[in-house]
């Protein structure tokens, strides 16, 4: 039976799946896994569909491994399982930056790799492992077709107003512009969202994908018309290594005034501030909710203050806010990081029911909230193997 992979590789994990081409959307899921906690304690787990575990494997020191370390093991493991009658026609990538030129995903050949290249200095903790993983397969099985899928597209059509940087205007006409990530997973979340509430997904939505990377999507009718992230992905909310929004003067003072070096700030402002910086503890939000220091809830309370502060600001970019949706791995299982984002915006009328929240339902809002809040687990993945197979003119079913 044909069979698509899709690769996701984000800042703090590595998210693979392998779909058969029949079932929901033409795909069914027959086995997924990550790694998860690059750069700390990586671990990897893989499952197939029925839930037996494929492989569990967990590095406790490993924190200097990197994804191409990693990526290594987890081919290696791949090469050792015979793939029992699936045959994978293509390998599907998310690809963090696609720049001014690629708004749609593309089948992969040199010269997209070299253009896509160019791109790493905007993404420097996402794009070069993405590249990385589609150069390395190429390697191994130089015939397969590879697509890239970019997290930017989605939100490419998106006003005009919400794409400009307030610079000199020939640095927008050569691509210096605000232009949104999470996009794979903000499509699936609108998909998603049209089958379970087609009312609500017609009207003015705040998708929140709260991960190790995180942001927000103003979305109106299922299209991004804002989003906190902008010429890279270190715009908007604190996150889980990066600092997010911070007053550009910082950045002169630090160059200009403390004698930092460009790349010094570089890696302050990508790999050492967010919840890491706050905290001084750690970049992963299971540890700092699991911590008493003060530091700890600190960091926790400057991630909720500024997602509920940017919430009401892309409210603003809709003319009003009919609903909330909480994805990726804080936003799906943090039901105390949810509490405190919605009571912060109860002024807007957000009202969530507590027990359903604890108990993680689909619709964690009360009946007579104004603005419904609901928690929609994000499947980039899924997404990805779509686009492989439009791309590829494949009929899934
Ligand atoms: N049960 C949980 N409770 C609180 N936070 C969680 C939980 N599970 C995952 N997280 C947090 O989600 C974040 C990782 O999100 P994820 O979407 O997997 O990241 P990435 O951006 O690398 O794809 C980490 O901060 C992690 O602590
Ligand atoms: C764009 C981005 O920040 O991605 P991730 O959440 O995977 O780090
Ligand atoms: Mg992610």
């Amino acid at each position: 039976m044909k069979a698509v992979v899709a690769i996701n590789s984000g800042s703090s994990s590595i998210k693979f799946s392998l779909f058969t081409l029949d079932g929901r959307d033409g795909l069914t899921l027959s086995a997924g896994g990550k790694i998860e906690k690059i750069g700390i304690a990586p671990s990897l787990r893989a499952r197939s569909a029925t839930g037996e575990i494929l492989i569990e494997r967990d590095w406790p020191d490993g924190a200097a491994l990197s994804h191409a370390d990693l990526l290594a093991d987890l081919f290696a493991w791949a090469g050792d399982h015979p793939l029992e009658g699936r045959d994978v026609i293509a390998i599907g990538h998310r690809v963090v930056h696609g720049g001014l030129d690629f708004v749609t995903p593309r089948l992969v050949d040199a010269d997209l790799l070299d253009r896509l290249e160019t791109l790493c200095p905007l993404a420097p903790l996402h794009q070069p492992h993405n590249l990385a993983a589609i150069r390395a397969i190429a390697k191994l099985k130089p015939d397969l077709p590879q697509v890239a899928c970019f997290d930017t597209a989605f939100h490419h059509d998106k006003p005009d107003v919400a794409s400009r940087l307030a610079i000199p205007r020939k640095f927008h006409d050569q691509g210096i512009r605000r232009y949104g990530f999470h996009g794979l997973s903000y499509e699936y979340v609108a998909m998603r969202l049209a089958e379970i509430d087609p009312a609500l997904a017609a009207g003015r939505v705040v998708a929140a994908h709260l991960g190790n990377g995180a942001s927000l999507c103003a979305m109106r009718d299922c299209r991004s018309v804002d989003t906190t992230m902008g010429f890279t992905a270190l715009d908007g909310l604190v996150m889980g290594t990066r600092c997010g929004t911070i007053d550009p003067g910082v950045i002169l003072h630090f160059q200009l005034r403390m004698g930092m070096s460009a790349a010094d700030v570089e890696d302050m402002l990508y790999r050492q501030s967010g919840l890491l910086g706050v905290s001084g503890l750690s970049s992963d939000m299971r540890a700092l909710a699991a911590s008493d220091a003060p530091e700890a809830e600190e960091a926790m309370a400057l991630f909720a203050w500024r997602a509920a502060r940017e919430t009401a600001a892309l409210a603003s970019s809709m003319g009003g806010l009919d609903g909330i949706v909480f994805t990726a791995g804080i936003g799906e299982n943090d039901a105390a990081m949810r509490q405190r984002i919605c009571a912060r915006l109860a002024w807007l009328g957000v009202e969530l029911d507590e027990q359903a929240n604890a108990a993680g339902a689909p619709l964690v809002s009360t009946p007579g909230s104004h603005v419904a809040v609901r928690v929609i687990p994000t499947d980039e993945e899924r997404m990805i193997a779509l686009h492989t197979l439009h791309v590829l003119g494949e009929n899934p079913s």
